[in-house]
């Protein structure tokens, strides 16, 4: 599996008046399988996950996949690196469903057959066929965080990270995508509150308070998160 790491990072946003701590000294070395992140409403997971792609570079410290630094080498970086957000829409880019998955194949130098080959796999694993020519705006929230995952995985990342991936979805689609991470080659990061997401990960870290509080078991870490806020 590729590795993660993060060295003293620390990050502030501007906010009026001042400054607010997101992320506080944080250093950590990833190199499992599957990784949990798990914590309080506004502990900082969103910013550690959007971290590892290159969509926040941490004010102090360094981020770095397999030797690449994210503030100097993003691009090469989310080659490697796929991000599904939490809020689909911020991710559907094409009109219909089928194009908005051959999107991410646009630089990978593939025959048209190949691209139309590799959309209907995704299309078909993701449950999403039957809805290739509609207009991905017009799908319900649950089939839009699928779509969101098939348009990342087709590109075939080394590395997913997902930011809260089951919020909207019903119990059918939720084992969808817990099935789907569980069969997944690529090192998987994954952000939730839904905490049995996380029963057979590899390891799940726990923030609290722009800090990375408990780094264990996923039933070790969910104890500590508990500890932490209840
Ligand atoms: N672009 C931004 N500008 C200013 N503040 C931000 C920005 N992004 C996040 N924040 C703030 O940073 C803090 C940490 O946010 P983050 O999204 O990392 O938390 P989180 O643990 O993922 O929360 P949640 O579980 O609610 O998604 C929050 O207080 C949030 O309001």
């Amino acid at each position: 599996m590729p590795l993660i790491e993060f060295d003293s990072v620390s990050h502030a946003y501007a906010v009026s008046g001042g400054e607010r701590t997101v992320l506080s000294d944080v250093s950590v070395s990833l190199t499992e399988h599957r990784i949990g992140v798990i914590g309080a409403n506004g502990s900082g997971k969103s910013t550690f996950a959007r971290m590892v792609n290159a969509l926040v570079v941490p004010r102090a410290g360094k981020v770095r996949v397999d030797g690449l630094d994210t503030g100097r080498e993003a691009r090469a970086i989310r080659r490697r690196v796929g991000f599904c957000f939490t809020d689909p829409d911020a991710q559907i880019v094409m009109p219909t469903v089928a194009e908005d998955v051959a999107f991410g194949l646009r630089r990978h130098r593939l025959t048209k057959q190949e691209v139309a080959a590799r959309v209907d796999a995704a299309l078909e694993a993701y449950g999403l066929q039957e809805h290739r020519d509609h207009p991905a705006h017009l799908l319900s929230g649950g089939q839009k965080q699928l779509l969101a995952l098939a348009s990342v995985l087709v590109t075939d990342p080394d590395v997913v990270v997902m930011d809260e991936p089951t919020t909207l979805l019903d119990l059918v689609n939720a084992r969808r995508v817990r099935d789907v991470v569980a069969s997944l080659r690529q090192q998987v990061i994954l952000v939730t509150h839904h905490l049995d997401l996380l029963d057979d990960f590899d390891r799940v870290l726990v923030f609290h308070d722009a800090r990375l509080r408990f780094d264990g078991s996923p039933h070790e870490a969910v104890a500590a998160y508990q500890r932490l806020v209840l």
